[in-house]
């Protein structure tokens, strides 16, 4: 009975990424561009989200300035996740709403990237950190699910919407990590070519 649960689960995930494969390789394909060409230009990557979606932000971070599958130069990205007490001062002295947007106006310049993670495409927080992202003129790479949500609205012709098609979080998660590790890996093929990593 539980192996069958989790067999379920192996069989919906990998279901739902054949599934996306064809739609969101083209917002992948262009949040690689989006993303490199802020790199390339000395910008950086700021990155949000809430839950296993801050453990996202965290995850790509890790990847853009250490590194992904192959030795490169360092890429600029900051998670908006870790430092406890700007969460907890942002969250007390004003509320939970600002945690990231404030950030986004402390660090965030004209050619940045804001990587925006929300499964429901509602969160408030996120939706705060677009608002200020856009204030700042950088563009947003938003990952979202459930048709986008109110983030999917707010979205500018410039932005790059990857949104899973699907209504469970858990799904929507494992595909974002997936679109994540795209988006490394298409940086890498572009600053060092197309072979394949040995890694
Ligand atoms: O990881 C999970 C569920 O799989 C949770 O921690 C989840 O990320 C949290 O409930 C978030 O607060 C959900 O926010 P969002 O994806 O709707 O923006
Ligand atoms: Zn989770």
């Amino acid at each position: 009975m539980l192996e069958q649960r989790i067999q379920q689960h192996f069989i919906d995930s990998a279901d739902l990424k054949y599934q996306a494969a064809q739609t969101l390789s083209k917002p992948i394909a262009a949040a690689v561009q989006a993303v490199l060409a802020c790199v390339t230009s000395g910008g950086k990557v700021l990155a949000c989200g809430n839950g296993g979606s801050a453990a996202d932000a965290q995850h790509f971070s890790a990847e853009f300035v250490g590194r992904f599958e192959r030795e490169r130069p360092e890429l600029g990205a900051i998670a908006l996740t870790t430092d406890s007490s700007i969460l907890t001062a942002i969250a007390n002295d004003y509320d939970y709403q600002r945690v990231f947007s404030k950030q986004v106006r402390a660090l965030g310049q004209a050619g940045d990237v804001l990587l925006a993670l929300s499964t429901s495409g509602n969160s408030a927080n996120v939706m705060a950190a677009i608002e200020a992202a856009h204030e700042r003129e950088m563009s947003v790479v938003a990952l979202t699910g459930r048709g986008g949500g109110k983030i999917g609205a707010m979205l500018r012709e410039t932005d790059v919407h990857i949104c899973v098609p699907h209504e469970r979080t858990a799904r929507i998660q494992e595909v974002h990590i997936l679109a994540l590790h795209c988006i490394c890996d298409g940086v890498d093929a572009q600053l060092l070519g197309e072979q394949e990593p040995t890694t």
